[in-house]
């Protein structure tokens, strides 16, 4: 059975050769071009759609399902180059997994280990870098960087961070836990690359600036919250304060980390103490907008388990314990030309196991 039916059917940017960029929904391993919808659905890039609206969206949705239905071309992806499926605006981090606060901090921090005060009462971000935000496929070069006093070079400790991204369709600031649906319009799996000897020597006490900025990839695929199915968030203690009420959605997105053809970690999104509704509400809390094809990514994906978290760092307790990939190598942090896969699926609004999308990334020297 596919992943990605009719019950699926998330949104892309592809392109044949010399033809201009449009939109489609994917379709098994193929892609069905929504041009001749017109509109909305005839456009270069998602954005047009997703500052339109719920209403629009729905409509959308029904066109489409409809469309397909009555079995178009498929065009099959080996045929297309896929592109970034938004322009994006900016681009904020969180790190709303307390799993993976807590084994960062005992690694990075073994001196004074745990979570910071503030994790519970607030969920904790930075702003990255959109313009380095790139689609799944596009090689990553190694980055350089002050990694100690007197040293620059070539990032030793390159890694990755398992995310999941959301993206904004209309505008909008003060947004509360229940506006989550009326402006976010789907999300997208993230690849948060990280240079952990760039961050360990940079990050006090702003945060993640350069060990980060230089790329973040997403998949080509954005799967819109209509696809999915809310569940329960974990429960919170202390009770949030009132503009984080209620948490709004969570999802049972189960993730999956391949290091070149081995999989190394299965990261549930279930997992996640902050909703994506409770970060939207924080980010705008002050006044602040969002805009069409803002990104706000979850934070990396970690479990309680070691074969569920979402980074190497935490995978390999920072190299001190390398993990074996089936062609018998090992690994602490990634090597020049290793390749990153992350997929993951979900039980979709039709009950029926969907597709997520992936995101693939590899290291260049
Ligand atoms: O705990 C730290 O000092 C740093 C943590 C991170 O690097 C994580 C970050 O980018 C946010 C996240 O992905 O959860
Ligand atoms: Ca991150
Ligand atoms: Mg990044």
């Amino acid at each position: 059975m596919t992943l990605y039916g009719i019950e699926n059917l998330p949104y892309g940017v592809f392109s044949r050769p010399n033809e201009a960029p449009r939109l489609g929904v994917r379709l098994g391993s193929s892609v069905v071009d929504l041009s001749t919808l017109g509109g909305l659905l005839n456009q270069h890039s998602l954005n047009p759609l997703m500052a339109a609206g719920r209403a629009q969206w729905t409509a959308a949705r029904e066109a489409i399902v409809a469309f397909v239905a009555a079995a178009p071309e498929r065009i099959p992806l080996s045929e297309v180059t896929l592109h970034l499926p938004f322009e994006v605006a900016d681009y904020t981090d969180f790190y709303s997994s307390e799993h993976h606060a807590l084994n960062v901090s005992a690694i990075l921090r073994p001196d004074a280990p745990g979570l910071p005060e503030h994790w519970r009462h607030l969920p904790i971000g930075y702003h990255g870098r959109s313009s380095t935000v790139v689609v799944s496929g596009t090689p990553i070069r190694r980055p350089s960087g002050q990694l100690g006093p007197g040293v620059f070079g070539p990032s030793r400790r390159l890694d990755i961070e398992a995310e999941v991204g959301f993206v904004v369709g209309v505008p909008g600031r003060r947004l509360g836990t229940a506006d989550f649906e009326e402006h976010v319009f789907g999300l997208t799996l993230v690849n948060d690359w990280s240079a952990r000897d760039i961050q360990a020597w940079e990050y006090r006490p702003l945060g993640p600036f350069l060990a980060k900025s230089f790329a973040t990839s997403v998949s080509p695929w954005v799967v819109p919250l209509a696809a999915l199915t809310a569940v329960d968030h974990l429960p919170q203690d202390p009770p949030p304060l009132d503009y984080l009420q209620p948490a709004g959605p969570a999802y049972d997105l189960r993730l999956s980390v391949e290091w070149n053809d081995t999989r190394v970690s299965r990261p549930p999104f279930a997992s996640m103490y902050w909703t994506a509704a409770q970060q939207l509400a924080h980010l705008t809390s002050n006044g602040a907008s969002v805009r069409t094809g803002d990104l706000f990514a979850s934070g990396t994906v970690s479990g309680p388990r070691r074969d569920q978290v979402g980074s190497f760092l935490e995978l390999t307790l920072s190299g001190a314990e390398p993990v074996k990939l089936s062609d018998g190598s090992t690994r602490g942090f990634l090597e020049d030309g290793d390749k990153v896969t992350i997929t993951g699926t979900t039980i979709g609004a039709a009950g029926v196991e969907i597709g997520l999308g992936e995101v693939i990334g590899t290291i260049l020297p």
